[in-house]
């Protein structure tokens, strides 16, 4: 029996792993292995996590911290601190309110969400309830038609940038979840992709129509013309790709592995960041995401190279539990815990954290 989401916070929750024991008393067991589960031996999910735990920082003492704060400029916009809301589907399949709830979550805590491709909730009615400009998350379409349309409307919605995943032409195998034999619930869908002509369902990879229309560099030229907003590719990993992307002209970079549920094996994104951001020398802002659960994990990426860092399943933990309210906590933890760490290694702002930081 599934309990109802939660109308006020125990005292008892104070981290994010609080809200993942909260959030699956309230989640039905199919729904579960795909918010969980990641490809194959989920040996990439796991490494996201313990990349973090081979980080140590370095603590400082008697630094003035009088005019500390975690503001910061990011494609020409201000935002109050560096914790955005990675792309992730269909919210209502979480809590009755989706992506509604999940957004007013994000506004009381001056968070940016980023809207996925297959958010349950119309992109209009999304940006309507924000107080930061949501970016929105876009798989480019087998119908490039379709999809040149689904840009101009984002934009005109009022979307703050678009985030063009590149990790994921196919989805990984994620054995978890085909065990628990999820399906989309009844009732749920991508509705900013209603009325587009789908790609028939096919058993085979190679040989399929949708391993045919897969996006190649030639299509991010093509949506940059489309389009005025900021272009950030997210599931960048092998430093290769960062450099072609740069020299392809996009904004920025989220240095990602799909919370390990694409390509397994691949190595923690918080490893590769400082890599690429070696090889790009500044030349564009880098974001990462994959297994933030902690202040001083935000901390380890600002400070090997990220402008800003993404969080993913928490926040579905945090929308799960307790609707708005629980996406709210989750980023006011994550912010105070980030807080201080900056203080305790003796930063006062972003610009100070660097890889000194790091022991
Ligand atoms: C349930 C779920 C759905 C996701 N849906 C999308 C999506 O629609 N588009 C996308 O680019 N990434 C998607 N992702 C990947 C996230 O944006 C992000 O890269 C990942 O969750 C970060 O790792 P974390 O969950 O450890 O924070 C999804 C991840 C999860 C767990
Ligand atoms: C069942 C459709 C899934 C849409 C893609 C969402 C995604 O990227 C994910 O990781 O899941």
């Amino acid at each position: 029996m599934l309990l109802p989401p939660l109308s006020a916070i125990p005292p008892w929750v104070v981290s994010l792993d609080d809200y993942e024991g909260l959030a699956k008393e309230r989640v039905e067991a199919g729904v579960w292995a795909y918010l969980c589960g990641a490809s194959g031996d989920e040996a990439t999910l796991a490494e996201n996590r313990e990349a973090f735990g081979r980080i140590k920082l370095s603590p400082r003492i008697f630094r003035d911290l009088s005019s500390a704060s975690t503001a910061l400029t990011l494609f020409g916009r201000e935002y109050a601190h560096p914790i955005f809301i990675a792309p992730t589907a269909f919210h209502r399949m979480f809590h009755p309110e989706g992506e509604l709830a999940t957004v007013l979550g994000a506004s009381a805590m001056e968070s940016c969400l980023t809207v996925s491709t297959s958010a349950s909730t119309g992109i209009e009615d999304i940006v309507s309830q924000a107080t930061v400009p949501p970016w929105f998350q876009l798989y480019i379409q087998p119908d490039r038609g379709f999809t040149a349309e689904l840009v101009k409307r984002v934009e005109a919605a009022g979307c703050g940038a678009l985030v063009v995943t590149a990790d994921a032409p196919l989805s990984g195998l994620r054995n978890r979840e085909q065990r628990a034999m999820f399906r989309v619930p009844a009732g749920i869908e991508a509705v900013n992709l209603r009325g587009m002509k789908a790609v028939p369902p096919s058993d085979r990879v190679f040989g399929s129509e949708l391993l045919a229309s897969v996006p190649v560099w030639k299509d991010l030229e093509w949506l940059r013309s489309l389009t005025g907003l900021p272009v950030i590719l997210k599931g960048v990993i092998d430093p290769e790709d960062a450099v072609i992307a740069a020299d392809e002209g996009v904004s920025g970079i989220v240095v990602s592995n799909h919370g390990g549920r694409t390509l397994d094996t691949v190595p923690a994104a918080i490893e590769v960041l400082p890599r690429i951001a070696d090889r790009l020398e500044g030349a564009l802002p880098l974001l990462m995401d994959g297994g933030i659960r902690r202040g001083t994990d935000i901390l380890k990426a600002l400070a090997l190279g990220a402008s800003a860092v993404m969080v993913g399943r928490p926040v579905i933990h945090g929308l799960a539990a307790a609707g708005a309210t629980g996406v709210a906590h989750v980023l006011k933890i994550l912010r105070t815990e980030l807080e201080i760490a900056i203080a305790l290694t003796g930063r006062a702002t972003l610009k100070e954290v660097d890889r000194s930081v790091i022991w």
